[in-house]
């Protein structure tokens, strides 16, 4: 069974750091813009990739620090995400923000994990994140691949619709939430 619970946060009013600035800080860093292309970030590395560089050029909010991590870069964080390629470095990250009450993602490193970056289908508003327990994420990228290509583009007018509808009705919760029932009861997606 699957125990982990999903929540979808608001990275603009959080402050995150990504430690690192290769291969894998782009992959962490641009899921986080792809989602939340406010979100507060601040990355820590001695070095920075080219293609990191020119992927984060497009967010003016996103800071760069060009050195090495300390510890008082974990002052003011909510989340924290290991993305080097030193491990020690991450072990001894991971144990300051557990005794911070911080949360750690160590990328590719489930036990050191507090929490997991999911595979993410996007449809305007619509937002379907997928786990699979850490146990493929090859797999998971293949649901995300076919959820977003059966979901139709539509979906975000039947969201707005609903939005209206909802703004308009009447009367107590339980009668609304009979309505907005009724309303979408016969509801059936078809590309
Ligand atoms: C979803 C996604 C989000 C993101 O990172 O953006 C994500 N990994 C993605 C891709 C991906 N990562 C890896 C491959 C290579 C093929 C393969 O191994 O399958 C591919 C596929 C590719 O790149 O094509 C390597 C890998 N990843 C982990 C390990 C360690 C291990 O399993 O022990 C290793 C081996 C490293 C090594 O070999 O040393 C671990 C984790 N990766 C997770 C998330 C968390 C579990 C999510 C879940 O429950 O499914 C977890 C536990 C922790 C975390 O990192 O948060 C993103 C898909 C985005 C998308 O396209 O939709
Ligand atoms: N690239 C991949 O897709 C991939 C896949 C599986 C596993 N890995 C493993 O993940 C690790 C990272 O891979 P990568 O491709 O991102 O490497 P990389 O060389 O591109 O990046 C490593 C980053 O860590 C930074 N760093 C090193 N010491 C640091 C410190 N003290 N403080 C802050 N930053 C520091 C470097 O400056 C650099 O930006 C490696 O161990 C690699 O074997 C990578």
């Amino acid at each position: 069974m699957n125990e982990l619970f999903p929540i979808f946060l608001k990275l603009d009013r959080l402050n995150t750091l990504v430690v690192g600035g290769g291969n894998v800080a782009l992959e962490k860093a641009s899921a986080l813009l792809r989602n939340s292309p406010g979100a507060s970030l601040t990355l820590v590395a001695p070095m920075f990739r080219e293609d990191t560089l020119v992927y984060l050029k497009d967010f003016p909010q996103v800071i760069l620090c060009e050195r090495g991590f300390e510890f008082s870069d974990l002052e003011g964080r909510d989340l924290v995400i290991c993305a080097t390629d030193n491990r020690e470095l991450h072990v001894g990250i991971k144990e300051v923000c557990a005794e911070r009450h911080l949360l750690c993602n160590v990328a590719d490193t489930p036990d050191l994990c507090d929490f997991y970056l999911g595979s993410i289908v996007q449809k305007g508003d619509l937002k379907i994140a997928i786990s699979t327990n850490g146990k493929s994420p090859t797999l998971a990228k293949r649901i995300r691949a076919f959820l977003e290509d059966v979901i139709p583009e539509e979906i975000q007018e039947g969201l707005e619709g609903m939005e209206a509808v909802r703004k308009t009705l009447k009367g107590d919760f339980q009668a609304k939430i009979k309505a907005l029932n009724e309303l979408t009861k016969d509801l059936v997606f078809r590309k």
